[in-house]
């Protein structure tokens, strides 16, 4: 019975090379991701005068409290929301002139809320050509901090850039939250800065973040979730089984959530303290589901609906279509040209499995690795299914594809 190793979660290594960039040391990252996402963030710090030390299994950071060691720096951050949302937070606490620019892909992609509260607390930043988009610069003198307010309905990640920026302020921060999505990435945020010794208290709303910075630490990088959740998803369909070590009862990754929904279309799923398994029973059972928290495995479901025996709705899931596509759309696209019935709305969709099932189609990868990851599912039981850019998997698994023909081999018989 296949037991598959995940990569490192992306959000973790971002996070974990913010905090190791941050704090007062050397740290040491095991098992960090190689992508071209945390790749990107990794340069970035480099371009921005940090010390990295990279091996295969561990990666070392000279931590810096006092912000990036140049005085100017140009940054790419591919296309990598994390990379382009946290570094320019970041670099404003430090001194210097720093500018960020993105992929045309994240360059589409928003992030006014979060400069506007940057620039509440006195950072002087410019986007350069459209308000609230990439490429910007930023011209850092430290931030004092206080009081800030966040409207975070778009993105979590304005948050977590803010709560990671805390102790690095001279006063701390308290920020106020009007709205907020993806709410579990907040708490791998808070649970990573406890790690790096920062507690930050809650008053209803209100996230206090203490000033006096980050403890260098050596950091365990767990695998990630929602990679996890195509092979889940793989087992699901096929009626195999699939174990994944490392993302047990203790994981931080929200969209290890994903597992509860596969249970609830008829799955069986074990999860201990060392991994969780996913085992298919033949049965899989059409569901409503709110997937506001782990909305980066809605295109996984999306792609494995049209094999359930009821109608899938997916609902509350407004900002998939700010990522690296509009991933409702997307969907729907892919599952049309497959011969499914398909509505969208606002912010939900809803697959109508039909008698005669999906059939093979080429499927349009928009750039998106989870377009061309979730698809691969589908591709487990239906014959001509390809890709016009597999190679857009590169941002968070590289080598998924040859991953997920070791599993097929293992699982489909
Ligand atoms: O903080 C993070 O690491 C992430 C937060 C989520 O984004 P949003 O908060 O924009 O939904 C998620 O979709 C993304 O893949 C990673
Ligand atoms: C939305 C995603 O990435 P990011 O926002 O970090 O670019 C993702 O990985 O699905």
């Amino acid at each position: 019975m296949p037991r598959v190793d995940i990569p490192g979660s992306k959000s973790i290594t971002a996070r974990a090379l913010f905090l190791a960039a941050a704090a007062d040391g050397v740290t040491t990252l095991l098992r960090p991701l190689r992508s071209d996402d945390t790749e990107g963030f990794a340069e970035g710090l480099t371009r921005l005068g940090y010390r990295l030390g990279r091996t295969p299994g561990a990666w070392q950071v000279d931590g810096r409290p006092q912000g990036p060691a140049a005085a100017q720096a140009e940054v790419h951050c591919r296309d990598g929301a994390t990379t382009a949302r946290f570094l320019p937070t970041l670099a404003a606490a430090g001194r210097g002139t720093y500018r960020f620019d993105a992929s045309a892909q994240m360059r589409r992609r928003p992030l006014l809320p979060l400069t506007r509260a940057l620039r509440d607390l006195g950072v002087d930043l410019r986007h350069e050509e459209v308000e609230g988009h990439h490429p910007l610069t930023v011209t850092a003198a430290g931030v004092e901090g206080g009081e800030v307010v966040l409207d975070a309905g778009q993105s979590s990640q304005y948050l977590t850039a803010l709560l990671l920026l805390g102790p690095l302020t001279r006063k701390g921060l308290r920020i106020r939250v009007t709205d907020l999505v993806s709410a579990p990435y907040v708490e791998i945020t808070l649970a990573m800065m406890r790690a790096f010794g920062v507690e930050v208290a809650r008053e209803g709303d209100v996230f206090v973040v203490p000033p006096g910075g980050y403890r260098a630490t050596t950091y365990a990088i767990e695998p990630d979730a929602s990679t996890a959740s195509y092979f889940f998803a793989a087992a699901a369909v096929t009626g195999g089984e699939v174990t994944v070590p490392g993302l047990g009862t203790g994981a931080l990754q929200g969209d290890l959530g994903f597992v509860e929904v596969l249970r609830r279309m008829g799955a069986e799923v074990a999860t201990g303290p060392d991994g969780t398994r996913v085992r298919g029973t033949g049965e899989l059972r059409g569901v409503t589901v709110n997937m506001r928290d782990i909305s980066d495995t809605m295109p996984t479901l999306a792609a494995i609906a049209p094999f359930a025996s009821g109608p899938v709705r997916i609902e509350d899931v407004a900002n998939t279509r700010i990522k690296e596509c509009d991933r409702l759309e997307a969907c729907a696209h892919n599952l049309r040209r497959l011969g499914v019935d398909v509505a969208t709305g606002p912010d939900w969709i809803e697959i109508r499995p039909g008698a005669d099932g999906p059939k093979g189609a080429r499927i349009t990868s928009y750039g998106d690795h989870r377009i061309v990851m979730s698809f691969a599912v589908t591709g487990l039981r239906v014959p001509g299914i390809s890709f016009d850019d597999p190679g857009c998997v590169r941002k968070t698994f590289p080598g998924f594809h040859e991953a997920f023909a070791d599993l097929r081999r293992d699982i489909v018989r």
